[in-house]
């Protein structure tokens, strides 16, 4: 982990995404926070106006729902929820529709599920009309379609969907606005001693460990969620900031280069359309564990992933199904498998010219994952 409080050049990011947590559009009783909304819109309109890409993924639906049902509290049932984010996608919708209009922006409602990314021509129609409504100077503002995502089809947070998001659209910055200003050395609510850190070049295993959960009953995932976001977006080469949603100003201060909050520097890397869905739409299907051998030809040299370097198969997967690669129990890669988990274990620990021996005919592929295929998340 380096430390680094140089100033950021932020000049050339034209496309930003912006996410912020019920925590920070909301109240502790649940009702909507018209202040912070109001300065976050303004915020937004005045960088779209500056020649700016804005897209907001906006949390808040199920939050919005309980003033008008007459609740105090979250329901607790997935099937009230739903109903509640139902009334409370409206009304958070409204209220951004209005703000925006005073400030001459047109805005676009986009309810996004898992289903909408899982496969390629999904990806690729997502993509295409969120690109078109940037086209057309709309500010799209994206929600999960908590009415229907449910299970397989759930992304659960919006920090995951907000890093999906901004490699769907190729954007330049992700900011995630919290109730927080940044990542500590451990959970400030617990730990008042911890201290916050600049910058974060690469998410290892300490990183998680740190990572805790939920300050708040509103927020959902806590760090540890905002950590994954941050793998997916460093890995789809978008820089990512973690900072808070309190102080007025901050999106434009960061956008104008100033360190705040915590910056996870993207990979550098350009991917090209297929590693881009790989790390921000595909689902993995299951999981291949690795040794350190394997991890370091992956992260350090850019290898495909051969059999003598798995220790372990997790979950049950076909050929050409999408699988995570795990070292030290964190998600190091993900790509395409050659062969079934059925058959990766088999060969696991074998040498490349071996797998014809144990697999006879369907012993056809050197590798387990070919490096075309394989895309690093560490
Ligand atoms: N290492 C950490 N650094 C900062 N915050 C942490 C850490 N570990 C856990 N947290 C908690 O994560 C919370 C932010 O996540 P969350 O409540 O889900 O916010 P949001 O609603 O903005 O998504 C913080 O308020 C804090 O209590
Ligand atoms: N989609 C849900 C929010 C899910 C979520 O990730 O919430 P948060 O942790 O506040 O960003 C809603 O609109 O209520």
């Amino acid at each position: 982990m380096e430390v680094d409080c140089k100033q950021r050049d932020f000049t050339n990011k034209r496309r930003i995404v912006v996410k912020v947590g019920s925590s920070t559009i909301s109240y502790e009783n649940g009702k909507l926070n018209y202040r912070r909304i109001e300065h976050l819109v303004r915020e937004l309109a005045d960088l779209q106006n500056q020649g700016k890409e804005m897209i907001l993924v906006s949390s808040g639906a199920t939050n919005a729902g309980l003033a008008p049902l007459h609740l105090d509290h979250r329901p607790r049932s997935i099937r009230e929820k739903q109903a509640v984010a139902a009334v409370g996608q409206g009304v958070l919708m409204h209220t951004y529709e209005m703000m925006f209009r005073e400030y001459g922006q047109i805005v676009g409602q986009v309810l996004l599920t898992r289903m909408d990314s899982q496969d390629r021509s999904k990806f690729m129609n997502s993509r295409n009309t969120l690109l078109t409504m940037l086209e057309m100077g709309i500010i799209p503002i994206i929600n999960e379609n908590d009415v229907v995502a449910v299970d397989e089809y759930k992304i659960g947070d919006n920090d995951t969907l907000s890093a999906m998001v901004s490699g769907l659209v190729d954007a330049d910055l992700l900011i995630l606005l919290s109730d927080i200003d940044g990542l500590y050395t451990d959970n400030p609510k617990t730990h008042p001693e911890a201290t916050i850190i600049p910058v974060v070049h690469t998410i290892d295993k300490h990183i998680y460990e740190i990572a805790g959960d939920a300050g708040s009953s509103m927020g959902t995932g806590g760090m540890h969620t905002k950590i994954q976001a941050a793998s997916i977006a460093t890995a789809a080469d978008v820089d990512m900031v973690i900072a808070s949603g309190s102080e007025d100003g901050i999106i434009s201060r960061i956008v104008g280069g100033e360190a705040i909050g915590t910056l996870f520097k993207a990979k550098d890397t350009p991917l090209h359309s297929k590693k881009r869905w790989l790390v921000s739409g595909s689902r993995a299907k299951g999981s291949i564990v690795v040794d350190k051998g394997c991890r370091d030809a992956i992260i350090d040299h850019g290898s495909s992933l051969l059999p003598v370097g798995i220790t372990a198969v997790e979950g049950i997967f076909q050929e050409g199904d999408i699988v995570n690669v795990q070292y030290d129990g964190i998600i190091i890669a993900k790509g395409i498998a050659n062969y079934s988990s059925i058959n990766i274990n088999a060969i696991k620990g074998v040498q490349s010219s071996d797998i014809p021996k144990v697999l006879g005919h369907d012993g056809i592929y050197e590798e387990v994952i070919h490096r075309d295929n394989l895309v690093a998340m560490y």
